[in-house]
């Protein structure tokens, strides 16, 4: 059995959960219960404040876990990484009151920030050359500088919206994160093997989450064209159409290229494209 370690409640909850899910692993979770054990798979779950998955996981408390890059780089623990998960995508910041001046960093030197994150912040700052008094708070930044605790402050941000709330302006990225796997680097071959079943799966999640399965017609007359614009994962099938001199084109195309290559089909003669979300992808 592999203990995996994930948050209680928060912003990588309900996407850590819907990915062991997606894995294919069932297990019973009540909000009450800060541990469940799968019910088809040898997995124990761990429902644990965010800051503490690194430390649990780098002491061996828990095998594996799933954090934020941010909370994970400001810890030290960034070898513990093993795979990024695409979710809880977001940056840190320096954000200044709307109205204060602001050319460049050198006007953050001297000046006081307050940051849930020092390291990660004394780190951008020592390498811009700026000095400054940071002031650590476990929570609630943005308002740091509307109660003079704070000139500035470096904060998560990912729709800004907090900020505009809180009459602030981004200035500077310090940091780009996203949920990350991360796994203690003393398991046993057993749990090494159980991790590698694990991880196989998230991959395969991930690949289908990004690709899409896509179903068209055209004339025979445009199927090479088509087939150079749709690679597919070995070559795209195609198939007669009920109707002389028409054929059908099946294949898979990545989401980040999706528009270019449905335009792109459609001047080559492509009609009915269909196009549908793939659950998994095993390559
Ligand atoms: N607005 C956001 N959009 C996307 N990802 C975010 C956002 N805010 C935070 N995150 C990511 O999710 C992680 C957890 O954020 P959350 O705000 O739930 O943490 P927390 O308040 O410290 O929770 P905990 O109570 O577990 O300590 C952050 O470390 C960051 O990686
Ligand atoms: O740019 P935005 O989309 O507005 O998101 C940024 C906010 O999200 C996070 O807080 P969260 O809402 O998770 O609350 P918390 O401070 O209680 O963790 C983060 O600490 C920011 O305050
Ligand atoms: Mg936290």
């Amino acid at each position: 059995m592999i203990r995996l370690a994930i948050q209680k409640s928060g912003r990588l909850s309900e996407d850590s959960l819907n990915l062991i899910r997606e894995c294919g692993i069932s297990f019973i979770n009540s909000s009450l219960k800060l541990k469940t054990e799968a019910t088809n798979f040898p997995l124990e779950i761990l429902f644990l404040r965010d800051d503490d998955i690194p430390g649990y996981v780098a002491d061996g408390v828990a095998d594996i876990g799933i954090v934020g890059e941010n909370v994970l780089v400001e810890e030290g623990k960034q070898e513990l990484a093993i795979q990024k998960l695409g979710f809880s995508k977001c940056r840190l910041s320096i954000a200044v009151p709307k109205s204060a001046e602001y050319r460049n960093i050198q006007d953050l030197q001297d000046k006081n920030l307050a940051t849930s994150y020092p390291n990660l912040l004394q780190a951008y700052l020592t390498q811009q050359g700026v000095t400054a008094n940071i002031h650590t708070i476990s929570g609630s930044v943005e308002i740091a500088p509307s109660i003079g605790l704070a000139d500035a402050i470096c904060d998560i941000v990912s729709s800004g919206s907090t900020l505009i709330s809180n009459g602030l302006r981004e200035v500077e990225s310090v940091f780009r994160s996203e949920a990350v796997l991360i796994s203690n680097t003393e398991l046993t071959a057993e749990k090494t093997r159980i991790l590698n079943q694990l991880v196989f799966r998230i991959q395969s999640v991930r690949k289908a989450q990004k690709a899409k399965y896509i179903l068209l017609n055209a004339p025979n007359e445009a199927i090479p064209t088509i087939k150079s614009l749709l690679p597919g994962m070995k070559a795209p099938s195609i198939l007669p159409l009920a109707e002389e001199g028409w054929s059908s084109v099946h294949s898979v195309v990545n989401e980040d290229d999706f528009w270019e290559i449905i335009e792109k089909l459609r001047e080559a003669g492509a009609q009915g494209i269909l196009v549908v979300p793939i659950e998994k992808m095993i390559l």
